[in-house]
């Protein structure tokens, strides 16, 4: 069991207020992740999570128990960084050990050579070397397990660095952009990796990235940070249909959504929200049409073509440009051609001066 409740957590440096009062609920077993754009504050709350920094307001529990007292070695909680941390001069056995050693060596059981006299250590270092090699055998990191980090690729470091937590057996991984340092395709790997050790382990993994695409597909729930608020804490499909506000909207989906102000819409009063002020769809809510024959009309301007999706990027006439997905089927496109664009009045999200969603039921009110 591992629930987490965070409950009106606040923290400023110096004058700036960095965490504004953040209260989060994290399931037992749930894979979490805090999504916002840099500085909303999400390492900043991971870190009081771990207990490497205290927060100023507010309270942490953990399974119902308050641990704002608890030193970080106390928490039962492990982290693993962006830059892995890792020590350069332990090999990669040394490195998952440690926390091991720290855990179940007396100091001077630790020293280098006279501890190695002390009878207790050798059934103790023996029982450590069983649960690395465990450990290393699940991450597939048991033939490096000699080497030295530097002789390591970023995502056999990264590997260290999770083997690292995983000896602990903690109740919660903390993880901090675990994957950011990684390229693209080794990223992609990681991702499904981390995935599989959170399902195998079952327990809670509270996550942090600003990659939306890492927190779409990784998440059991994701809570948006902006500003150091959360916006919304929701399932990632949930986040992508209901977005509670054109901030969420925008952080979640590749390509961005679309988002028009409704003045520039002749025909908005057919969509019974003439009185909102911006409206939003995603590219796969608009299709092209004959120009003169579609709700905005405008030209297109760019032709991405991603082999499975074509993008087409449209200057809506006065309003801004959009992107509408198209099937790689359909008759070609290209910058210059003048285009209309319909939309799916069921999938229009429909937003308020403050940015609110408007729901169905507000919409025809207004
Ligand atoms: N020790 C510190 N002293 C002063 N300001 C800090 C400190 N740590 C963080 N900040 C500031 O607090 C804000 C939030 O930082 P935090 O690292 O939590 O953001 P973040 O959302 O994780 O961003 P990123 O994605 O860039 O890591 C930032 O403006 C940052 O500059």
């Amino acid at each position: 069991m591992a629930s987490v409740n965070i409950r009106q957590i606040g923290k400023a440096y110096g004058e700036t207020a960095v965490l504004k009062g953040v209260s989060l609920d994290i399931r037992d077993g749930e894979f979490l992740t805090l999504i916002g754009p840099s500085g909303c504050g999400k390492s900043t709350l991971l870190r009081i999570l771990a207990g490497l920094e205290a927060q100023d307001s507010g309270s942490i529990e953990l399974d119902g128990e308050n641990i704002d007292a608890r030193r970080p070695s106390g928490r039962d909680v492990a982290m693993v960084f962006q830059s892995y941390a890792l020590y350069p001069h332990f090999t990669v056995f040394d490195n998952i050990a440690l926390p091991l050693r720290m855990q179940r060596l007396s100091r001077i059981q630790r020293l280098p050579v006279l501890g190695y006299l002390l009878p207790a250590r050798k059934s103790i270092e023996r029982a450590i070397a069983g649960e690395v090699n465990q450990v290393a055998k699940m991450l597939n990191i048991d033939p490096l397990l000699q080497r030295k980090p530097g002789q390591l690729s970023g995502g056999q470091r990264q590997r260290v660095a999770l083997g690292r937590a995983m000896v602990r057996h903690p109740k919660i991984f903390l993880m901090d952009e675990p994957l950011s340092n990684l390229d693209a395709k080794l990223r992609v790997q990681m991702r499904a990796e981390i995935v599989a050790l959170h399902r195998r382990l079952g327990v809670t993994f509270v996550y942090v990235t600003h990659d939306q695409a890492e927190a779409m597909t990784m998440s059991d729930r994701v809570a948006v940070m902006v500003g150091g608020d959360v916006l919304q804490i929701a399932p990632p499909e949930e986040l992508y249909r209901n977005p509670a506000e054109i901030r969420v909207a925008e952080l979640i989906g590749s390509p961005k959504i679309n988002i028009l102000a409704v003045d520039a819409m002749p025909g908005a009063a057919r969509y019974g929200f003439a009185c909102a002020h911006r409206i939003g769809f995603r590219p796969e809510s608009a299709s092209i049409v004959t120009s003169g024959t579609g709700v905005l009309e405008g030209v297109v301007s760019n032709v991405e073509n991603f082999g499975a999706d074509i993008f087409i990027h449209v200057d809506i006439n006065g309003a801004g440009r959009i992107i509408v997905r198209r099937d790689p089927h359909s008759p070609r496109l290209s910058p210059g051609n003048a285009v209309g664009i319909m939309l799916d009045p069921r999938q229009i999200l429909v937003f308020d001066t403050d940015g609110k969603r408007l729901t169905e039921k507000e919409r025809i009110a207004v």
